[in-house]
């Protein structure tokens, strides 16, 4: 018995099209081993990815040495792949974290990031007294990135469809194995009431920048470059489900941006746009196999990404095509098992 299969390749689906859906699509379309459809409720530019800031840099989310690891399998997919492609929409840009008070332990995911260093004083604004630094980190124009991403994976052969799945026993009826890639959807299709969303408010200015900053010790406040414009950030509202931007928020972010960078006070700055996502939050990523129907149906769970989706991106990818892997023989035994015994001649 196999699964199904077209021109020897094994059929499967994933549901979700924001950067972590395509990654993995992409990844899987690579190894030549499969066919790969995507269905999707939304698509760029109207997910959540199309609304992210984007720098590579591991923020809100979990586990730590997970992160870490997928964080540096991302920088180095982007480098081996990917920034070269002036159509990826992504810059290299170096990554300053700064502190007001000293900060002693580096960040957790540091031994798996050979750039990583400390931060010069010549690097720190007034008021700030140590930082990190990160010289190879890069940014990505997110809707030029999305369409990417989009083109590479249908140029591999892979298809699109825009559907709302409302239960997954919908997608068992033509795919044995399903990618569950539905961010803040899985709360709902998976009942998963472990991830909620982390409301994130950003402002889109005309001004650039030579380098990404951020504050993030007792708020948020980042000040992020691009290829045509600059973002300035943010917001981490737990638990808000509000996708309309605010004026207090936008005051706010503007007032914190200020003091780290003091050129966009908000008198020297051309607002472009003003956007709102809700991160897909959950204590930690939830990246494994979940069998349904007897074992007869594999879903791979790959959702939770929080505020760090395009920096573990293509990690994820990655590990979702081994742990794939990994359960599809179980998937057969089990069809095998459901096949009806031949009836003994008497
Ligand atoms: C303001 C802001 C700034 C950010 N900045 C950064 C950053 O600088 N760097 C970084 O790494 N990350 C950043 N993030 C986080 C990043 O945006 C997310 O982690 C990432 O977008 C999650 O990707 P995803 O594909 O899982 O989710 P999404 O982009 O939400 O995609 C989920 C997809 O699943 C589909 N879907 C859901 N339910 C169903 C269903 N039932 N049926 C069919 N389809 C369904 C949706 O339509 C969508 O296409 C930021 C986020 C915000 C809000
Ligand atoms: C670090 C910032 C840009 C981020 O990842 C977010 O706001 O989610």
């Amino acid at each position: 018995m196999s699964l199904n299969k077209v021109n020897s390749k094994t059929d499967i689906l994933i549901i979700g099209c924001g950067c972590i859906g395509l990654s993995t699509g992409i990844v899987l379309l690579k190894t030549g081993k499969y066919n790969v459809q995507i269905w999707s409720r939304d698509l760029p530019p109207n997910t959540t990815s199309n609304k992210a800031a984007a720098l590579w840099y591991p923020f809100l989310c979990n586990p730590p040495d997970l992160v870490g690891k997928w964080s540096a399998e991302t920088m180095q997919y982007f480098k081996d792949h990917i920034i070269g492609d002036p159509k990826s929409g992504t810059l290299i840009k170096k990554v300053n974290e700064i502190f007001r008070r000293e900060h002693k332990e580096d960040p957790e995911w540091r031994p798996y990031v050979q750039s990583f260093r400390r931060a010069r004083k010549d690097e720190l604004p007034e008021g700030y007294v140590d930082g990190f630094a990160v010289d190879d980190g890069f940014v990505m124009d997110t809707d030029m990135y999305m369409d990417y991403l989009v083109q590479t994976f249908k140029s591999l052969g892979g298809s699109i469809e825009q559907r709302e799945v409302e239960d997954i026993r919908e997608a068992f009826v033509h795919y044995d194995t399903v990618i569950n890639c539905t961010g803040l959807g899985s709360r709902e299709l998976f009942k998963d009431k472990l991830i909620y969303p982390s409301r994130g408010q950003i402002i889109v200015i005309k001004n650039s920048s030579e380098r990404s900053i951020m504050d993030e010790e007792d708020h948020i406040a980042y000040v992020i470059p691009r290829i045509s414009n600059t973002v300035l950030g943010g917001t981490n509202q737990e638990h808000d489900y509000n996708t309309e931007p605010t004026k207090q928020d936008t005051e706010e972010i503007l007032k914190r941006v200020a003091m780290i960078s003091p050129r966009f006070a908000k008198n020297r700055i051309e607002i472009q746009d003003v956007k709102v996502g809700l991160r897909p939050s959950r204590h930690e990523i939830r990246l494994e196999n979940e069998f349904f129907e007897g074992g007869s149906k594999l879903v791979v769970h790959n959702y939770g990404h929080g505020g760090s989706g395009f920096t573990v991106s293509w990690g994820c990818a990655l590990e979702a095509l081994r742990v794939m892997e990994a359960g599809i023989p179980n998937l057969l035994f089990y069809k095998k098992q459901q096949q009806p015994k031949p009836q003994s001649k008497l």
